[in-house]
């Protein structure tokens, strides 16, 4: 019988936490990276049970799926056959990467990072609701061409200061959001499914999206990606919000209806956007580089070494506690019951 310690797999790059993934397993469990090139690979390196045989949890980043692809029914089925997988640490707040319904029906607990994100999400979404209300990004495009101001007009910018911002969802980045915007003061409008116990007096709830729609100035869309939530902001949506009024989208792409923005943003009804996550990343499409100001950023919410390392010991955490204590925390909400 072998004396081995269980092992971890490291599934997509680690890059701040060595240190503290060193200290986190030090006697609970061997580290292994996963160094296969493409899905096959990977795949037949769990079935032979060699490479990645005795690997009791998983470490997971989106990147992986660059090589691998997302975790869907053929990867968690075939986690589930080690017969030794029982924890997938997601590195992420969004884990739509993730079967989590095949994983609780094979039995394989799946955990994020939510809290890690939330300063660095809230604040790219603060940039995105500055700059499109007041043409900053599209102030500088023009100076970097060589023309100054001169394509700018004020007549299209607006103070930041009294205008309405519609948060959909105040989960954590949804009420970080909301904080920081109090500061101009913003008025702010919340839908959620249910009515947040967090939100602050200042903080007024809508009770239906469309309502929320046509209360604000700005909409920031901070659900995660669901079936139920795939275009959740459509055609009747959109052609709800005020004329002129703008779309920040930090969440998923996929959470708006590109087709129906796109159009709205042609006929003037939207007069920017400020997104940061698109339906087909890396895609972006070409038509929204057409306005130019709209404010486009390359999925970088998190993209900061304080965030990344703080997300990075916050799966890696969510992984020595199962091995420690047979639970870790931060389970998604799908399998909270299910497990
Ligand atoms: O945490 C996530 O899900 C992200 O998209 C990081 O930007």
């Amino acid at each position: 019988m072998s004396s081995r310690q269980p092992r971890i797999l490291i599934c997509g790059d680690l890059v701040w936490a060595h240190e503290e993934a060193r200290q986190l397993f030090d006697g609970l469990a061997d580290i292994v990276v996963m160094d296969s090139p493409n899905r096959a690979d990977f795949l037949a390196g769990l079935k032979t049970r060699e490479r990645y045989d005795g690997i009791v949890g998983i470490y997971r980043h989106n990147i992986s799926a660059d090589r691998i692809g997302v975790f869907d029914e053929e990867i968690i089925d075939a986690l589930a056959e080690t017969g030794t997988v029982k924890w997938i640490a997601h590195n992420g707040a969004g884990y739509d990467q993730i079967d989590v319904f095949r994983c609780a029906k094979k039995g394989i607990s799946v955990s994020n990072t939510p809290g890690a994100v939330n300063d660095a999400t809230a604040t790219t979404a603060l940039y995105l609701v500055i700059s499109c209300l007041r043409n900053y990004a599209w102030g500088e495009q023009s100076l970097r061409q060589g023309t100054f101001k001169s394509v700018l007009n004020p007549g299209r910018a607006h103070d930041v200061t009294g205008r309405t911002l519609g948060i959909l969802g105040l989960g954590g980045i949804g009420l970080r959001l909301a904080h920081l915007v109090h500061a101009f003061p913003m008025r702010v409008v919340y839908y959620s499914r249910n009515r947040s116990a967090n939100a602050p007096e200042w903080c007024e709830y809508v009770d239906s999206v469309e309502g929320l729609c046509r209360e604000s100035d700005v909409l920031s869309l901070h659900v995660p990606l669901r079936d139920e939530t795939v275009h959740l902001v459509g055609e009747k949506e959109i052609r709800a919000m005020k004329k002129g009024s703008i779309i920040v989208n930090t969440a998923r792409g996929k959470v708006v209806d590109e087709e129906a923005m796109i159009r709205a943003l042609a006929d003037g009804h939207l007069s920017s956007v400020g997104l940061d996550v698109y339906p087909n990343e890396p895609l972006v499409n070409p038509r929204l580089l057409e306005f130019p100001q709209n404010v486009l950023l390359p999925h970088m919410g998190t993209e900061n070494q304080d965030s990344q390392r703080r997300m990075e010991v916050r799966a890696l955490t969510n992984l020595r506690d199962f091995l420690r204590d047979g639970q870790g925390n931060d389970l998604v909400p799908e399998l909270r019951s299910k497990l």
